[in-house]
């Protein structure tokens, strides 16, 4: 049924998701990645495309900024058109000095500021975290590679424009290898129900040395994630759905 956010009737998309933050991003990696493409969504400009790739149906949709956007379409994606994997494929900023742009980051688990997962959880901490096998295969897809990631910590923030930058400090002390505004949501809504979820994102900016991409970067760069995250997914269905 479509929902008032996703105009699309319940077989339109894959039971796999890519989600960027970017509609434009969507586009890209639809086009570039995917054959037998079709537009499955244009609600808000919030573009979603399924179409194939290896052999699988795939699908690829904006999530836009912030844990609120990125959760009413994961939600609608998993209750609506019974979605059971879905993969961030972000850009974050970096505060370590080991962390530098262009790097790929697999997020194993994102600390936030945000409330909704103590929203969801009794106002208790929920750890939220990566789902292991897709962790695992897309860590293997990037060795296979011959391509470093880091496997660790994110840090989905509420605000872009902290007022508070001595924080970054903090988050550096305490390993965080990326910061971005989606990731424990994403794993949050994965949990309350029931899909599989993962985020890789590629260094854009380091926040405390002032190295960035440019916009075009961000919308049309990061071919070596995608990779990864594309051969990982082949690997993951090889195992659970052979
Ligand atoms: O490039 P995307 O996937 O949008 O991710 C990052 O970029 C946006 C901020 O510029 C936020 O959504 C943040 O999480
Ligand atoms: O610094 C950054 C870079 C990308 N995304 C963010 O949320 N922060």
């Amino acid at each position: 049924m479509p929902t008032p956010h996703i105009d699309a009737q319940p077989d339109d998309f894959a039971d796999t998701v890519l989600m960027p933050g970017d509609p434009l991003r969507a586009q890209f990696i639809a086009e570039t990645f995917l054959e037998e493409v079709e537009c499955v969504n244009r609600v808000r400009n919030m573009l979603g495309f399924t179409g194939t790739y290896g052999g699988r149906r795939l699908s690829v949709m904006g999530s836009g900024m912030g844990i609120p956007s990125l959760s009413i379409y994961a939600k609608e994606l998993i209750t609506e058109y019974g979605v059971k994997r879905l993969v961030r494929v972000g850009s974050c900023g970096a505060v370590r000095d080991d962390v530098a742009v262009n790097d790929i980051v697999v997020g194993m688990g994102a600390c936030t500021d945000s409330g909704v997962n103590r929203a969801r959880f009794n106002g208790h901490d929920f750890a939220a975290i990566a789902d292991f096998e897709l962790t695992r295969h897309a860590a293997d897809a990037a060795r296979e590679r011959g391509t470093k990631v880091l496997v660790g910590n994110l840090f989905s923030a509420d605000l872009f424009y902290t007022p508070d930058v001595e924080f970054f400090q903090t988050l550096k002390r305490l390993g965080i290898l990326g910061v971005e505004m989606e990731a424990a949501g994403l794993y949050g809504v994965a949990a309350e129900f029931g899909a599989r979820a993962l985020t890789v994102c590629t260094v854009s900016d380091h926040i405390l040395e002032g190295d960035a991409l440019d916009a075009q970067a961000r919308q049309t760069g990061f071919a070596e994630m995608m990779a990864i995250t594309l051969e990982g997914l082949l690997r993951d269905d090889q195992e659970t759905r052979p």
